[in-house]
């Protein structure tokens, strides 16, 4: 049986978005969900757009120059998103940097962090949002200030008016391979906050997030229909789990998941080890790109190019998260109460498995 049973349909898209991102080098591609017709309430259609890069310029490029040359590739992209009718656009995880966290080094990687709440980054975002009416959610390594100048990474979520709706932080932080990000920041305090937005209830669980249902089931509870996952991880450590981490949280929780994740090889100057007796290298790996969205029927669309920049714009009825949670109901069969119960007795220190022996 096919690995995508119930395709989504191919989009539309407008010729002049097409061409633009055939001049501007990055691959545009549309699918779109349906839901049944309902009758006391409208279709609730919105059109999401993930986007994935490279970075373009060479990691040793002074910090600055390197950030200034990410927002003009992301407004090149963004545009054509806006051409597309795009309400809500997504960028991949800590998308105005490498993602140096491998090295282990503090500097310079720690100056690509800013502000949450006037950082340029969300500034620039702010502009982006009003001058297309669209909600911006925008992954960086953030600073806080207020407490102590600590580094966070974190999604800060742009309402289409302009305004900063919130921001969430990444839950998980990996401890395996390259991805040494805890030598940089701690796991997040935001919890799951969702945020209500003029197109759809939306969160964001970042990349490793991914391998945490539950994660994805407290952003669930707290109202969200569509999961942005932005992402970055290589081919060697996460391909084969990919296809099937999203999906599955999309159909557990009856709503709309989009992980995203970076492309390319990111090269840095001084090499670095992996403390598994292996040589010291100057690549994390390559980031598989495979950017898509699924569906709460168990649907998805194709995955984008694994090497190229690329922009999916998906169409999708949000009535279909309360239509397949009508037919499977698991919010009903969960049996929360009993695992809460379970698992406020599995984490405390003297806990007993409850093992039956003869
Ligand atoms: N960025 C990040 O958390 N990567 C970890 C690897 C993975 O989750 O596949």
């Amino acid at each position: 049986m096919s690995l995508f049973p119930v395709q989504s349909r191919k989009l539309n898209l407008p010729a002049a978005a097409l061409s633009a991102a055939q001049e501007r080098d990055f691959e545009l591609q549309g699918y779109g969900f349906e839901a049944a017709p309902e009758q006391l309430r409208r279709p609730r259609i919105v059109r999401v757009g993930l986007v994935q890069n490279k970075i373009p310029l060479p990691t040793d490029t002074a910090v600055a120059v390197q950030v200034a040359a990410l927002h003009r590739r992301i407004e090149e992209i963004v545009e054509v998103a806006a051409i597309c009718g795009v309400n809500i656009v997504c960028f991949q995880e800590a998308w105005t940097m490498p993602f140096a966290f491998c090295t282990r080094e503090k500097l310079p990687w720690t100056e690509f962090a800013e502000s949450a709440e006037d950082g340029p980054t969300t500034k620039f975002c702010q502009e982006l949002a009003k001058k297309y009416n669209m909600v911006v959610v925008s992954p960086i390594l953030e600073r806080d200030e207020i407490h102590g100048g600590t580094l966070w990474n974190a999604a800060v979520v742009i309402s289409n008016s302009g305004a900063v709706l919130g921001k969430s932080r990444k839950n998980h932080i990996p401890r395996v391979g390259d991805f040494n990000e805890s030598t940089y920041y701690m796991e997040g305090n935001t919890g799951h906050p969702v945020f209500q937005t003029q197109f759809g209830t939306i969160a964001v669980n970042i990349c490793y997030g991914r391998h945490h249902p539950l994660n994805w089931l407290m952003f669930s509870m707290n109202g969200a229909e569509i999961i942005f996952n932005p992402s970055a991880t290589i081919g060697k450590l996460s391909e084969s789990l990919w296809p099937i981490e999203a999906r599955n949280a999309a159909i557990a929780n009856h709503c709309f998941t989009c992980p995203i994740n970076r492309v390319g090889t990111e090269y840095y100057k001084n090499a670095f080890t992996s403390g598994d007796g292996g040589k010291a290298h100057h690549d994390l790996g390559h980031f598989y790109g495979s950017s898509y969205v699924a569906a709460p029927d168990g649907s998805r669309t194709p995955g984008l190019s694994r090497t190229r920049d690329g922009l999916l714009v998906v169409e999708m009825d949000l009535n279909l998260c309360r239509q397949v949670s009508d037919k499977w109901n698991f919010k009903m069969t969960g049996r929360y109460e009993m695992y809460a119960d379970k698992l406020t007795e599995a984490v405390q220190p003297y806990f007993i498995p409850s093992i039956i022996k003869e």
